[in-house]
């Protein structure tokens, strides 16, 4: 029996991608969702099992590591995508923004990985652990601080548990710049964007799910960030 492969924030865009790809190679889906879309049921007809969560609380996180426990006692990979790329703003509490993104981005992947060690672990290794970061982590953001400080530790959490895990489990980070906008993006907004690379283009989400299997198909790279930003470190 193939292992399944774990990944959140499934129900749209990357994850959703990824997830329709890892099915349609024959490769086990478990896929957390926190917003029900069609896309969600679309996925569990295709064969993956959907899984509610939000990352937001503790009492969310533990409940969906009781859930995954009873559900799979081993696990190909997993995939931490789910995310939310919260502003700084002057309406929302810094505490609460800060909090909110240390929970998604780093509480859930650490709580995640050591409640799964043994799953990752109980079968053919190596087997992987990817943490979805962001191009930001190497130069901070100024509207997003919160984010990129959680992206910053997650990344942080790639170098601790590769040392932990390895050789049976391989851990790594993939850190995207625009990969695909948001439907709400103006395109004055886009227009500077594209702008910000070297490719200058809007890649979409078939250059993340590339990554993504090319990642899971290579036994040898561990520790290590991938990144995925049409060269934007060179402008
Ligand atoms: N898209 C891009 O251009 C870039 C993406 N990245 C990174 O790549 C990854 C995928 O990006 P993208 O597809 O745009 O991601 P999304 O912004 O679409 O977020 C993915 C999913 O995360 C889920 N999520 C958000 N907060 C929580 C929470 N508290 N608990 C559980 N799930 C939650 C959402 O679930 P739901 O919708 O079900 O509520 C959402 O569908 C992310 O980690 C992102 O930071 C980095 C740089 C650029
Ligand atoms: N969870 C998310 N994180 C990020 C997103 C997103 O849509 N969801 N988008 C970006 C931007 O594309 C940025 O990389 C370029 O403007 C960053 N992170």
């Amino acid at each position: 029996m193939t292992a399944p492969i774990l990944i959140t924030g499934a129900g749209q865009r990357i994850g959703l991608a990824f997830a329709q790809a890892c099915l349609a190679k024959g490769q086990p889906v478990i896929a957390t969702y926190r917003t029900y879309r069609p896309a969600v049921d679309a996925l569990q007809k295709a064969g993956a099992d959907c899984i509610y969560a939000d990352f937001a609380t503790d009492a969310g996180i533990n409940a969906f590591i009781a859930t995954l426990t009873k559900k799979t006692d081993c696990l190909r990979a997993i995939v931490h995508n789910a995310s939310d790329w919260m502003p700084e703003s002057d309406d929302t509490d810094p505490t609460d923004v800060m909090n909110a993104m240390l929970h998604v981005h780093v509480m859930a992947p650490y709580r995640i990985n050591l409640a799964c060690r043994g799953l990752l672990e109980n079968g053919n290794t190596p087997t992987d652990i990817i943490h979805m970061t962001d191009y930001v982590v190497e130069k901070g953001s100024a509207k997003h601080i919160a984010y990129a400080a959680s992206k910053a530790a997650l990344t942080n959490l790639t170098l601790s548990f590769s040392r932990l895990l390895a050789p049976r489990v391989k851990v790594n980070s993939v850190a995207p710049s625009l990969i695909m906008f948001n439907k709400n993006d103006d395109v004055a907004y886009r227009e500077k964007t594209l702008k910000k690379s070297l490719m200058g283009i809007e890649p979409g989400v078939d250059v993340a799910v590339q990554t993504l299997l090319f990642v899971l198909d290579n036994p040898y790279i561990t520790g290590r960030t991938l990144s995925l930003d049409g060269g934007r470190h060179l402008m």
